[in-house]
């Protein structure tokens, strides 16, 4: 005759719980829940690496622009092209999408404005 204690299933659950409810199967899922977090983290990170270079690039081109413009006596700013971003942005992201537009241009454009 079998002690209590053999009867109880390998993945630490009583033997009359369901499978996947054991002590040792909830601290399985817990550690694989933990290592998918970590993850997407790293990728996380580098993607917002990627975008703050990005975003730098971009203002230091965008200042160049303005700058060339402003040498032959233009403005800083041009709201046409600045609409068309503004679109393209919240086309491509939702409502979202244009205010995010409007900090990359804030971000691009220097304190001045125009
Ligand atoms: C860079 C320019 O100058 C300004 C900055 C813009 C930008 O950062 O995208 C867009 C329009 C202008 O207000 C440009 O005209 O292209």
């Amino acid at each position: 005759m079998p002690s209590p204690t053999s009867l109880r299933p390998a993945d630490g659950r009583a033997a009359s719980e369901p499978v996947g409810t054991g002590v040792r199967a909830q601290a399985e899922g817990a550690a694989e829940a933990d290592a998918e977090v970590l993850r997407h983290r790293d990728r996380i990170d580098e993607i917002d690496r990627q975008l703050i270079e990005l975003i730098r690039e971009r203002a230091e081109r965008s200042r160049m622009v303005q700058a060339a413009r402003m040498s032959t006596g233009g403005t800083r700013t041009h709201l046409a092209r600045e609409n068309q971003i503004i679109n393209r942005y919240g086309e491509a992201l939702g409502e979202g999408g244009t205010e995010v537009a409007l900090l990359v241009l804030r971000l691009s454009r220097g304190v001045a404005g125009r």
